[in-house]
């Protein structure tokens, strides 16, 4: 696995000060819009949206820059709730400047790292040090989620007010469980007094002793050691009943369990404010992909049956899982390429959820609408961000797909530093063509270069 690569040509010779799509499919669920439309976007704003908005005078002006939308998808641009991108400390699986670079490339305009950086982020030092260095590389926002505990050790709380202050939008110990019910209970009770999410990686670990993958027929038959659902179940059952006293915001990260999925819908039915997030590898690919050992294949919570990718799906499809997020988890050759027992877990995602999940919805097993709401809106309120929306006024953060073009991913166009996914090689179908992120454009594919060419004359970028 090659560890660097180079970046794809950036496009559009920066922003334009004009940017006019005509006769796209615009699907916003915040507005519930489905319809094919023109979109206007003036200095990075929205300026006009529907039928007939690219006006003759639009089309034909200098500085305008028109974008045939036919057969293309415009939605908004995507929230990521859990990603790892590794800086500071293990910049040679990914970091901040190629983390986001990927998200661009995967259609995201906002970005939610996780606290398992060398060091912890449990600090406010480290929080701000990840918010400025984002504003640095520009590209998508970056939202720092805090530790927990400190040092993700499960033991003291961490200063969860100081890293809310810098920036951060939740806490999570994600990579490890907070098992202890009394400090769950005290982390609870501590973020919901500065109205913080409390992300929860649910492993009951005292189940999971040198787990390799999901406990089955499968990790009896190749001898591997099973991480049986229940360890997720124990634990998300545990955490309701905890968020149901304290009546804190509580949200369970990578779900992967049908047991999860059950507790999850007696739970919401209930009125306790639980959220729950799905990835789409966990929407798309069982315990049988680790038949070969491949490595790439091995991650926490891990890969289990179809019962329970159904179960998934149908919670997604049906509100109970209101997220998709990615997991995105980069690791180097270092640790991939070695024996199944000795690989660390996790798979890159930022760069293949739509070519991912798009399958779901020619399939039938989930709506484009509700798709897009998992991947906008319900991470947009789990973390309090208004949720980016293609309505009139609004700074333009915003994905063109092309949704029939079919390609195999390949390694070298993809911009994470690290090549851990199963998906490398595959033929999919669907792809991110252009992402604009706080009114910029972000993210460009060769095809939208193709079809524009530089502004005509004074005016041009504004970025
Ligand atoms: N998902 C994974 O398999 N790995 C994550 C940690 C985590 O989210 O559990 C990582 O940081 O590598
Ligand atoms: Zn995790």
């Amino acid at each position: 696995m090659a560890v660097s690569h180079p970046p794809r040509p950036h496009l559009l010779h920066g922003t334009p000060s004009l940017l006019v799509f005509t006769g796209v499919r615009a699907v916003d669920p915040a507005q519930r819009l489905d319809e094919v439309v023109d979109v206007v976007i003036e200095d990075g704003v929205i300026t006009r949206v529907g039928r007939g908005a690219a006006t003759e005078d639009v089309r034909q002006a200098e500085r305008a820059q028109v974008l045939n939308g036919q057969g293309m998808l415009l939605v908004p641009a995507f929230i990521d709730l859990h990603a790892h991108l590794r800086e500071p400390g293990q910049e040679y699986k990914e970091d901040i400047a190629s983390g986001l670079a990927a998200a661009a490339a995967g259609g995201f305009a906002h970005v939610c790292v996780m606290p398992n950086t060398r060091p912890v982020n449990d600090t406010r030092a480290i929080t701000e040090m990840m918010v400025a260095r984002a504003r640095e590389v520009g590209g998508p926002a970056l939202h720092p989620i805090g530790a927990i505990t400190v040092g993700q050790k499960g033991k003291e709380l961490a200063e969860m007010a100081d890293m809310k202050e810098a920036g951060a939008v939740a806490v999570s110990d994600d990579g490890h469980c907070v098992t202890s019910s009394a400090v769950m209970r005290r982390a609870l009770e501590y973020a919901s007094t500065f109205d913080m999410p409390v992300i929860q990686h649910a492993e009951d670990h005292a189940l999971t002793e040198g787990a390799q993958m999901h406990e089955g027929a499968i990790s009896t038959r190749l001898g591997l050691r099973g991480w049986p659902r229940v360890a997720e179940d124990i634990i998300v059952a545990r955490d309701v009943l905890l968020a149901e006293v304290t009546g804190a915001r509580y949200h369970v990260a990578h779900v992967s369990s049908l047991g999860a999925v059950r507790i999850l819908r007696e739970a919401k039915g209930r009125g306790i404010a639980v959220t729950a997030e799905v990835t789409p590898h966990h929407l798309t690919l069982t315990d049988e992909a680790v038949i070969g050992y491949d490595t790439v294949c091995k991650v926490n919570p891990p890969l289990r049956e179809q019962a329970d990718v159904d179960a998934l799906r149908e919670a997604l499809a049906d509100g109970t899982i209101d997220v998709i997020a990615t997991d995105h988890a980069p690791h180097s050759s270092l640790e991939k390429d070695c024996e199944f027992a000795e690989a660390s877990p996790g798979m890159i995602g930022l760069e293949l959820v739509v070519p991912v999940l798009l399958g779901l919805v020619r399939s039938g097993a989930l709506s484009l609408g509700r798709l897009v709401d998992a991947l906008t809106r319900a991470p947009g309120r789990v973390i309090g961000l208004g949720a980016p929306t293609l309505a009139v006024g609004q700074r333009a953060e915003l994905c063109l797909i092309d949704p029939e073009r079919r390609y195999r991913i390949d390694p070298a166009r993809l911009r994470s530093k690290s090549r851990n996914t199963p998906f490398l090689g595959r033929e999919l179908v669907g792809q991110v063509c252009l992402t604009l992120a706080g009114g910029r454009v972000v993210f460009a594919d060769s095809l939208v270069e193709a079809q524009s060419s530089a502004p005509r004359g004074p005016g041009g970028p504004v970025s």
